[in-house]
């Protein structure tokens, strides 16, 4: 794993200031969150799999060459969740640990594809996603919601299937907001999409594909032109164009950042060469988030350290950037407005001290 790559240089006093600041979290991958524990329990009910048992051999497991490498251990951890119960406890789990970092609401990205095709009931997973959803609400009070989304590289077949069980209205979850596509982007053009993202857009999701995490910006302009993106998943290579800075800049379409997820996938060389400080600087809407945390050594309180050290920001500029998440989530005006104030009155608090 990347222990290095966790941020020891941010102040004690705005780390304790991160670990009490309700939050929302955009860009989270359902399985990618398994914690470590899970992952070996999981790992040890399945001896077929090559995912290792002890937790201390998984920071090797997760430690990844490329983004392709990436890929392939992602999903030898998919292949360890193979029935109803599996998903209620791994999306259960996963709201503990949002709630433990003041996370007040997240969007989930969920890739359901992977486990109808594994053989898990389209029903049963649904209601266990919804189980888990309605007990994580209830006991922490975190709100959760989804986003499905079509893995891009397992094709249009992938597509049909994410779609159909995003809109049937039998089967679509009442969590479910929105709409994206993921995996890799290499040989995976994004305007293929272009129907199916319609289809979900018709029946009232957002849509939020992954682009320009490891291709160029002229992937993000083919989410926005084709998918109608109203958030970009990572959106590193718009840094690469002015023009397009200045577009997401205008719409105030989200950046939903995730600095350290672009270093364990190498898909950026180091933090300090990360474009997020070229999104604030062009005015763009960043906001910040974890991605797949536990395979990435990381979590959100990590992630808004970073993003403090390479922003330069106070205790204000933390909650502008947690506000920011708040404002560009698909949480309605009265949820915007009760989790806004929370953020102020927090930050009023912590700084009259
Ligand atoms: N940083 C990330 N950037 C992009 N995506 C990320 C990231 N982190 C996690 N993901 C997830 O990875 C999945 C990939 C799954 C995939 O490619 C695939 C291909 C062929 C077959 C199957 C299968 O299941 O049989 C799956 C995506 O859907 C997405 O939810
Ligand atoms: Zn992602």
């Amino acid at each position: 794993m990347t222990e290095h790559l966790v941020d020891a240089q941010a102040p004690r006093d705005l780390k304790a200031f991160i670990a009490g600041l309700p939050k929302a979290e955009l860009h989270v991958h359902h399985v990618g969150s398994a914690s470590p524990r899970i992952v070996s329990e999981l790992a040890a009910r399945h001896p077929d799999s090559k995912v290792p048992t002890d937790p201390e051999a998984l920071a090797d497991y997760f430690t990844f060459t490329d983004f392709a490498h990436f890929i392939e251990v992602y999903l030898s951890v998919v292949d360890l969740i193979r029935t109803p119960e599996d998903v209620r406890l791994l999306t259960y789990e996963v709201a503990r640990e949002l709630a433990r970092q003041q996370v007040r609401y997240a969007e989930l990205t969920i890739t359901p594809f992977s486990s109808t095709r594994r053989g898990i009931d389209e029903r049963a997973f649904m209601d266990a996603i919804e189980d888990a959803r309605k007990a994580a609400e209830a006991e922490f009070g975190t709100v959760l919601r989804w986003c499905f989304d079509i893995p891009g590289e397992a094709g249009l077949e992938a597509a049909e299937e994410t779609t159909r069980l995003a809109t049937d209205d039998r089967l679509r979850p009442e969590g479910l907001v929105s709409f994206g596509l993921g995996g890799p982007e290499i040989g995976v053009p994004r305007p293929q999409f272009k129907p199916y993202f319609d289809r979900a857009i018709a029946a009232g999701l957002h849509s939020v594909p992954h682009a320009g995490e490891t291709t160029g910006p002229e992937t993000v302009w083919d989410a926005l032109t084709h998918l109608r993106a109203e958030r970009i998943g990572h959106g590193t290579s718009a840094a690469q164009d002015p023009k397009l800075l200045a577009h997401l800049a205008e719409h105030r379409i989200a950046l939903e950042v995730c600095p350290t997820s672009n270093i364990a996938t190498r898909a950026v060389r180091t933090l300090d060469e990360h474009p997020i400080k070229e999104f604030a600087r062009a005015g763009v809407v960043v906001t910040i988030n974890s991605d797949d945390p536990p395979m990435f050594g990381t979590d959100l309180h990590n992630e808004y350290a970073v993003a403090a050290r390479l922003l330069g920001l106070d205790e204000r500029g933390l909650a502008g950037l947690a506000k920011n998440a708040v404002e560009a989530s698909f949480l309605d005006d009265a949820g915007k407005t009760r989790i806004t104030r929370e953020i102020d009155t927090y930050t009023a608090e912590w700084l009259s001290r």
